[in-house]
């Protein structure tokens, strides 16, 4: 499924977090969004996601313009995992992630056969299989993030956005769950704090500054020194690591 923004302005008390971005994501492409802290990615993805009302600007997806979908209508082909979400304290860890199935249920039947073997898969996706009895309350973070991811697996999406979803993961999920996007045919836009990491899964990166797109390329055109000093503030020397990865040392520049 394409996703796109043309022109997409997103605020709040007259001042502009979202401004002016046209970005478009190609059915089955994996992109990152990075940008500092503040930048306006989580709003961002919220506009696509049809939880924020551009103040101008349209959101597509798939070429048609959402604004006036309801949120079941949008849940039925992308999924949506944000940076802290919460879940009900009382709900078991099966539960969760079964709520993926609800854009696809009648409301007073329960979840079919071939729902709870869709539910099953997500769990084995995230290594929760094992804990799909446990209560949200026990949870560790990283156990509740990837129930989360879970549950948006659990949609079987044709686009998926991610906010942050590595953050409280160890280095193993991390790169299971980075692996798992980049070769799923779904469309993914994920937002990512670590570039080299971004760098290695993404197709394309999309760098955010103060709500505006200011590069958008591939990794080795987007992550360059000049560019990430101007961004970030930082003197980033930018190479490969011994597996040919995209490697970035930083050094902090004096304020
Ligand atoms: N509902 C809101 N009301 C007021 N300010 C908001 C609202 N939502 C976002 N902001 C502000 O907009 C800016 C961008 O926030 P956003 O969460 O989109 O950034 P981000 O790039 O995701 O940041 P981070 O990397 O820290 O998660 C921040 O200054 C934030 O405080």
């Amino acid at each position: 499924m394409r996703l796109a923004t043309e022109n997409l302005t997103w605020g709040v008390d007259g001042r502009a977090i979202v401004r002016d971005v046209t970005v478009e994501i190609g059915a089955g492409e994996t992109v990152g969004l990075i940008g500092p802290n503040g930048c306006g990615k989580s709003s961002l993805l919220r506009c696509i996601a049809g939880l924020r009302a551009p103040s101008s600007g349209v959101v597509r997806h798939d070429g048609e313009d959402i604004s006036g979908w309801d949120a079941r209508r949008v849940a039925q082909r992308l999924a949506f995992v944000e940076q802290a979400a919460e879940s009900d304290s009382d709900l078991r860890v099966g539960d969760v992630v079964s709520l993926g199935r609800t854009p696809f249920r009648d409301r007073w039947r329960g979840l079919s056969a071939a729902d709870h073997a869709i539910v099953d898969a997500a769990l084995e996706h995230v290594d929760l299989t094992g804990l799909r009895d446990r209560h949200w309350n026990t949870l560790s973070g990283g156990e509740r993030q990837r129930a989360h991811i879970g549950r948006a697996l659990a949609q079987r999406p044709w686009a998926i956005l991610l906010d942050e979803p590595t953050n409280h993961l160890d280095i193993r999920h991390q790169l299971d769950l980075m692996e798992l996007l980049a070769s799923s045919d779904q469309t993914v836009l994920v937002a990512l704090h670590d570039l080299a990491m971004a760098a290695r899964y993404c197709d394309r990166l999309v760098l955010l500054s103060d709500g505006a797109v200011v590069a958008d390329g591939t990794p080795e055109e987007v992550l360059t020194g000049e560019r990430l000093r101007e961004v970030y503030e930082v003197d980033a020397c930018v190479g490969r690591d011994v597996l040919g990865h995209l490697s970035i040392s930083y050094r902090v520049e004096a304020r």
